[in-house]
């Protein structure tokens, strides 16, 4: 194998750059020969975490609003659906803004419900609270139309796939929790070559410090927490607020009996029994954590528990979007994310993630253990229907 080229791509970074090393085919004659590509994905990283702060700082808003009123009950989903719409757009925008070239996003949302009858006063509030997103950063001196934002929604109807760069964003993953006052996460990925090669996580209610039941609490309990992984550059933190980073690593627990786990809040979401089967099988000893959304790799990737295991109940397809940037948050603090056949996630064919059975995630060390607890207890459960 001989190394034709090495490129460097440009950067502008404090913090020294990290580049992933990719082996391409050369397009020389020789078909022997390869290419290794160094790549550095540090100013769509900066773009990431910027469009993901802003949207944070949007949806914290109407959250706020939402739970102040006592007029508008639980199951109203429109203070909701305006924050997704409106962290859909302000992310699209300001992506669009940073990196113009060969955009394409994959993203949850699309306006088809915003273009009906009776919609115009919705999308006015959307279009007020992108606006006023962006007079606030005031690093881009537009004000953008009802039909601009829309169309900033609708660019997010991207399919992705193995070919060229995409940017995948779940404008607000969890919504339940997002309603309720709780957890919930603005996340944003960017995949070259169908892999995840950067992840920002912004999950605007989770404290600074850990959750696990032995975790410290912050003195003011502080809560605000963006996580961002570039590959082949490990796993950072940041409060919200902008102060200064720090690495974070997955838990190094060996002991199943001192290991906590994850799962979703929604029990239609995961077989929560299926979970305490698996945590019964290797000996956890530790009640689940229920939390909603991608909160949950985050909170997984600086240690605070040491398992997520997620089993959608049979017939519902994985999207892209709700594991993305997860994954890569996870994977870059030392942590291993697969399905329940123990294969890596693929996000490289379209939308849906194609997958067998469920979602496990925890340490290298742990993972064997895991995954024989996991087919053990899929099998018994299939047995005993
Ligand atoms: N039936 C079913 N099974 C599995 N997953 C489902 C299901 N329905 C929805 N979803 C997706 O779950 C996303 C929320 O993530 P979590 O399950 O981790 O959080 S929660 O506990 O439910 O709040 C949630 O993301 P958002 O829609 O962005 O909130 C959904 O994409
Ligand atoms: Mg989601
Ligand atoms: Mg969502
Ligand atoms: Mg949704």
């Amino acid at each position: 194998m001989s190394l034709n080229c090495l490129r460097f791509v440009s950067h502008s970074l404090k913090k020294p750059p990290s580049f992933h090393l990719s082996y391409l085919p050369s397009s020389s004659s020789s078909s022997s020969s390869t290419v290794i590509v160094a790549m550095s994905y540090s100013k769509e990283l900066a773009a990431a975490k910027k469009a993901a702060s802003l949207a944070a700082r949007l949806c914290q808003k109407v959250q706020k609003a939402l739970l102040q009123s006592d007029v508008q009950s639980k199951n109203d989903k429109s203070p909701v659906t305006v924050a997704d719409y409106g962290s859909q757009a302000l992310v699209s925008f300001v992506l669009q803004q940073e990196i113009p070239a060969d955009f394409s996003l994959v993203a949850e949302e699309d306006s088809k419900d915003l273009r009906k009858d009776g919609a115009q006063e919705t999308v006015e509030r959307i279009t007020k609270l992108v606006n006023d997103s962006i007079t606030s950063d005031g690093s881009y001196n537009v004000t953008l139309s009802t039909e601009d934002v829309l169309k900033a929604i609708d660019s997010g109807r991207s399919e992705g796939g193995s070919q060229g760069r995409h940017w995948v964003l779940d404008p607000i993953d969890g919504t339940k929790g997002f309603l309720r006052g709780d957890q919930y996460a603005i996340a944003l990925a960017l995949l070259d070559g169908g892999k995840v090669v950067l992840g920002v996580l912004a999950c605007p209610n989770l404290p600074l410090t850990s959750i696990s039941a032995a975790g410290q609490l912050s003195p003011d309990n502080e809560v605000g927490c963006l996580f961002f992984a570039e590959v082949g550059g490990g796993t950072y933190m940041q409060p919200l607020d902008g102060s200064s980073a720090v690495k974070v690593q997955v838990t190094a627990v060996e002991n199943p009996e001192e290991a906590s786990f994850f799962e979703s809040y929604e029990a239609a979401h995961s077989m929560h029994d299926l979970s305490s089967l698996i945590a019964q099988k290797l000996g956890v000893k530790a009640p689940p954590v229920r939390i909603d959304s991608q909160a949950k790799y985050g909170a997984l990737s600086r240690g605070d528990g040491a398992i997520y295991l997620r089993f959608p109940h049979k017939g519902y397809r994985e999207k892209i979007w709700d594991h993305a940037a997860g994954c890569i948050v996870v994977t870059e603090a030392g942590g291993v994310v697969t399905d329940a056949a123990g294969k890596p996630l693929d996000f490289s064919r379209g939308k849906y993630l194609d997958l067998d059975t469920g979602i496990i995630v925890t340490n290298q060390k742990l993972m064997p253990l895991l995954f024989n607890a996991v087919r053990e207890s899929i099998k018994e459960k299939a047995a005993s229907l």
